[in-house]
């Protein structure tokens, strides 16, 4: 079977989202709210569609869109954010993703994008195109009775207050507290006003039903906004007429350690609720040891989340920071040949530039998108032998170098 790889048309949309929806098996029906939504939020340029040739059907789909990823010191790089990638269970293996990825990553290179980043839906889909995995998420469930909280007592002892608030307030004071907090930790990408609309019910896409949720609010002693929590509960009860509800947490986001804390007691002190599921955290979030009991929260999901593809080096490890100074040249290979080359970096001053010097070590452009944001470290890659060491000392160095403190953190899916 052949097929034609391009940009679709606005024309196009429609079935395009069709097959975006059988692709990740959601049988929603395209509503018109649906076409509309795609053709004020998505760039048609960057939509690319494959359309079999003997029925003009399509029948693969892939979109990426601007992004703004936080490297560790703060800095914000430009990233294209790759999404909605399918293909049809008709087309697949036929190397429709194959092309499409190498269009849309050729067009990011030449636009000035410094990486390329994604979720992926399965392991083993993106290595191949440079892709390294450079974050991880954690999800716990809270047992409550267990975690040794005093639930009668929810209010803050920081001065701080909570109130509830509705669906427009929350989408009101969300974003500037999503980007206060994007710009502390590294890891995070910026959140568009399309999807804020669509996590506060604005708006809603036939394939994602949007379900009401509560939403709280921490203001500190000063009564600044500090902290929001969304989250939904269900309705269990046992026989013997005792609740036994569990609180799903949506979104969480805190710009102080006493705001996270102070949200985390609140969510555990709702009477009737027995369990609290967190929601995707950072893999060192701060929630189990807020817990007088830290073993209340069990751990339910530990997996790789953000994946980084590097497009332009020296821009790349020159936004970053560095927990130590060292000098270390790096031969990176790129099957794709967008970013290879051998570069030599100055961690001390956060300098990169292209070098004829020595290797010091050899890896792969997915193995530096490891440990870009600080998440991997070198001496693990080396012993799977994703790292070959040129230089003596030069794997210890590098990871000293490229890790930080606080593992990266990506809370927002894309
Ligand atoms: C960022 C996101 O949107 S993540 C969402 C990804 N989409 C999905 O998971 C939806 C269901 N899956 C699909 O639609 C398709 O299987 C896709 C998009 C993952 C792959 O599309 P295809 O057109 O089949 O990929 P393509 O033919 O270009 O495959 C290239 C290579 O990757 C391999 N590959 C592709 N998908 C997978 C997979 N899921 N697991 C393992 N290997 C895979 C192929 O075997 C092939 O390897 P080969 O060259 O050694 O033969």
């Amino acid at each position: 079977m052949s097929a034609d790889v391009r940009p679709i048309a606005e024309a196009e949309i429609r079935e395009w989202i069709q097959t975006v929806n059988t692709g990740f098996l959601t049988a929603a029906r395209v509503t018109d709210s649906d076409v509309d939504l795609r053709a004020k939020n998505g760039e048609l340029a960057r939509t690319q569609g494959a359309f079999d040739t003997a029925t003009g059907r399509c029948v693969a789909t892939f979109r990426s869109f601007a992004q703004r990823l936080t490297v560790p010191g703060g800095a914000a790089v430009p990233s294209s954010a790759v999404t909605n990638v399918t293909v049809l269970p008709t087309h697949r293996r036929q190397g429709l993703l194959t092309r499409m990825m190498a269009a849309d990553l050729a067009a990011a290179r030449d636009r000035g994008d410094v990486v390329s980043t994604l979720i992926a839906a399965e392991f083993p889909i993106y290595g191949r195109y440079g892709f390294g995995p450079g974050s991880h998420t954690a999800e716990w469930e809270i047992d409550v009775p267990r975690t040794g909280l005093d639930r009668h007592r929810p209010v803050p002892a920081d001065g701080g207050r909570i109130d509830l608030v509705d669906a427009a307030e929350a989408r009101r004071v969300g974003p500037a507290l999503h980007e206060r907090r994007r710009a502390m930790t590294h890891g995070t990408v910026d959140r568009s006003a399309y999807r804020w609309d669509l996590v506060t019910g604005l708006q809603e896409v036939s394939a994602q039903p949007y379900r009401e949720k509560f939403f709280a609010v921490y203001r500190d002693a000063d009564g600044e906004v500090a902290g929001l929590a969304a989250y939904r509960a269900d309705d269990h009860w046992s026989d013997a007429k005792i609740p036994q509800n569990t609180v799903e947490v949506t979104d969480l986001i805190a710009v102080t350690p006493a705001a996270e804390r102070a949200l985390w007691h609140y969510l555990c002190s709702i009477d009737w609720v027995q369990k609290v599921r967190t929601g995707y955290r950072a893999p060192d979030d701060l929630l189990p040891r807020f817990l007088p009991d830290p073993r209340a929260a069990r751990l339910v999901t530990c997996a790789d989340f953000l994946w980084v593809r590097l497009l332009d080096v020296v821009r790349a490890l020159g936004a970053r920071t560095y927990a130590v100074p060292g000098v270390l040249v790096l031969e990176v290979s790129d099957a794709a040949g967008l970013a290879g080359g051998r570069y030599r970096l100055d961690a001390g001053t956060g300098e990169c530039t292209r070098t004829r010097e020595p290797a010091d070590l050899r890896l792969d452009v997915g193995s530096l998108g490891s440990l870009y944001l600080g998440d991997e470290s070198a001496v693990r890659l080396a012993a799977l032998g994703l790292v070959a060491e040129e230089r003596p000392g030069a794997v210890a160095l590098a990871d000293a170098v490229f890790r930080t403190a606080r593992r990266p953190w990506c809370p927002d899916v894309f």
